[in-house]
């Protein structure tokens, strides 16, 4: 059975001109495809299978992540249904030289596990850790209603 901690995912992404909008910060799109691919890591984790996005809500991007920053993007799935995973996902902006850290964005996702082309049953979430229960908690009170 899949632990949540199992499902925590943490990527990096150095914002380059190409990420850019025109504010000389990442674009928000840009920053959105990267919480949808973190997000489906650790629903696959959690699925043992392929997953589809199917929701992603709750968008917010409370700060701009500068070009030359590095984007810190961490997601980890906290519930699941019969064939869904539902995921938090977080980005931070941090400094390259200091390691210092600024939440940015972050958002709730559902992800559909797929078989053959049709959504497959997930293995129950386990939450083995002090943290992961946590995690869970805060995630289940703080998601958009579904
Ligand atoms: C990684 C990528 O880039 S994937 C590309 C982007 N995503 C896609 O192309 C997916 C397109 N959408 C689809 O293929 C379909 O809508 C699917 C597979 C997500 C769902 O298919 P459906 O026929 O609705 O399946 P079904 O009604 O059996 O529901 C399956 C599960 O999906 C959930 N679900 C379906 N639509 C949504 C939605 N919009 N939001 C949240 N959950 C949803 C259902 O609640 C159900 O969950 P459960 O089994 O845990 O109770």
């Amino acid at each position: 059975m899949p632990t949540i901690d199992e499902t925590h995912i943490v990527n990096r992404e150095r914002v380059q001109p190409t990420h850019a909008n025109n504010y000389q910060s990442a674009h928000g799109g840009i920053v959105m495809k990267w919480m949808d691919e973190i997000g489906a890591m650790s629903a696959m984790r959690a699925a043992r299978e392929s997953c589809v996005t199917a929701q992603m809500s709750s968008v917010d991007f409370e700060r701009p992540i500068p070009i030359g920053d590095t984007a810190l993007i961490e997601s980890y799935a906290y519930a699941t249904g019969r064939t869904s995973v539902r995921v938090r996902i977080e980005v931070a902006r941090e400094d390259p030289h200091t390691g210092d850290t600024e939440e940015t964005t972050s958002a709730y996702a559902t992800f559909v596990a797929i078989e053959d082309g049709t959504p497959t049953p997930v293995p129950d979430l386990t939450a083995e850790t002090e943290a992961a229960k946590q995690l869970r908690e805060t995630a289940l009170a703080e998601e958009p209603d579904r």
